[in-house]
């Protein structure tokens, strides 16, 4: 096991190139299921979800060759085998298998998905949207199960706007009978890009990026290749980042219009951002004012960049009030920014930050990806040297951070854990 270790202070200059989206990436991999034929996604983040998925697809008889970024998946030979436990529990996107499956096999068995752990994150959305569609599901021991003679489009509402629940209907649709229509449906910028992958297959889905999608099933559908888009959160958090220690940091290989919730808030705070074709040009300007922030669905402010956020807002000169209205329970960073000299409370899924804080170095968890990407960004602004464990969380989701952060000037290193870490960090 090794531990994270960022010596603070260091100011930030230079380009970070932003990586493909682990949102997208996690949902295009198993679309490729749907081909029957071979199909390259290319641009992919080297994280440890996409390794995950690869052996799933594996697993299940496909064929995945690798060049650089570029993967390749024959999903001819695939076999409709049960996915019960095991890796579909490391991550949250194993529920994609449910509807690519379901939509080419009308079958399918896996487990509960992983994921982040942010508070309760059912699936029943998604359920509702296969049951509409003529799948028969059941729930036993922990995974689904899921059977249809055949699926028929449907006309379904989703009762709260989901992400996973939009693709998930959209991966079964395109293989269904006649017309199916999601209203409600998210708008993310990662259901555009499965859209277009599965339109590139043969698929006909209209209205991506509304609230009102309409697919015409098809069984027709074949291979291609697509590029996938930059990761907007991963973005961000260089962004907030570059705003905290910069400097002068280039994020390149972004589409800007998707980090405008993002951006004006940082310009309300007083960060200079000058916004380009593909990159962003940011430059830290203290002091910062405080200000408050809300988690919305898109194209509101992305909850997975509130706990990078809040770090920032420690160092703004008063009182700041960031609240999650899609995970009210998504504060776990806060004790560890606490440990770290941060001045944060929390009433009801609100955080209320007082600021500046002069961070201090210390030695803190991280208990998801995003509650990691606060404390790197708090190790790059505290005196010292801040420890961060749970590196497993942070490698879901940042393709190379140390690299990243080393090439713009960081001091940031792994290290093995010792046995003292290992009681250390028992106890917290
Ligand atoms: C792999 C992936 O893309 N993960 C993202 C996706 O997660 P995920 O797709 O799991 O998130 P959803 O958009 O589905 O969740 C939004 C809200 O709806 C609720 N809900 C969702 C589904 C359902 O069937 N019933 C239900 O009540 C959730 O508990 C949550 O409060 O969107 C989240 C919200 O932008 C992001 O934080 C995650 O990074
Ligand atoms: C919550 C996140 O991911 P997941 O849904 O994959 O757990 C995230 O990316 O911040």
């Amino acid at each position: 096991m090794e531990k994270l270790l960022i010596e603070g202070g260091h100011e930030l200059n230079g380009t970070v190139r932003v990586s493909g989206a682990k949102n997208s990436a996690v949902a295009l991999l198993p679309a490729t299921i749907l081909a029957e034929s071979e199909v390259t996604i290319e641009g992919l983040p080297d994280i440890s979800d996409i390794q995950i998925l690869k052996e799933l697809l594996e697993d299940i008889g496909g064929t995945v060759s690798q060049t650089g970024e570029d993967l390749t998946i024959d999903s001819t030979n695939m076999i409709d085998m049960p996915l019960p436990n095991g890796k579909v529990k490391k991550l949250r996107a194993s529920y994609y298998f449910m509807g690519a499956m379901l939509g080419r096999f009308k079958k399918a068995v896996i487990g509960l998905p992983g994921g982040c752990n942010l508070g309760p994150r059912p699936i029943d959305q998604h359920i509702k949207g296969f049951e509409a569609l003529g799948a028969k599901v059941t729930n036993e021991q922990g995974a689904v199960y899921l059977r249809a003679d055949e699926l028929v489009g449907a006309k379904i509402y989703l009762d709260v706007v989901s992400v996973g629940a939009t693709i998930n209907i959209m991966l079964a649709a395109v293989r269904a009978k006649g017309k199916t229509i999601i209203e409600n449906a998210a708008k993310e910028p990662e259901i555009i890009d499965v859209a277009t992958l599965l339109n590139s297959m043969g698929a006909n889905i209209k209205g991506v990026g509304t609230d009102v999608i309409r697919i015409e099933g098809t069984d027709d559908l074949k291979g291609c290749k697509h590029t996938i888009i930059p990761d907007r959160i991963e973005a961000g958090t260089y962004t907030i980042m570059a705003a905290a220690k910069g400097g002068e940091v280039i994020i390149d290989n972004v589409i800007p219009t998707h980090l405008e919730s993002l951006t004006a808030k940082l310009r309300e705070m007083g960060v200079e951002i000058e916004a380009e074709d593909e990159r962003l040009i940011v430059r830290g300007n203290r002091p910062f004012n405080s200000c408050d922030i809300k988690t919305l669905v898109y194209p509101g402010f992305p909850t997975d960049l509130q706990q990078p956020l809040t770090t920032l807002l420690t160092q703004a000169e008063g009182t700041s009030v960031v609240t999650d209205t899609i995970y009210s329970a998504r504060f776990k960073h806060i004790d560890e920014l606490r440990r770290m000299n941060a001045t944060i409370k929390i009433e009801g899924s609100s955080a209320i930050i007082t600021g500046p804080s002069q961070l201090e170095g210390a030695k803190v968890k991280a208990s998801d990806l995003r509650a990691g990407a606060a404390l790197v960004a708090a190790g790059l602004l505290a005196d010292g040297i801040t420890e961060i464990v749970g590196l497993e969380h942070i490698e879901r989701g940042y393709h190379d951070i140390t690299k990243k952060l080393t090439d713009l000037g960081a001091v940031v290193w792994k290290e093995a854990m010792t046995e003292e870490d290992q009681k250390f960090y028992q106890n917290i």
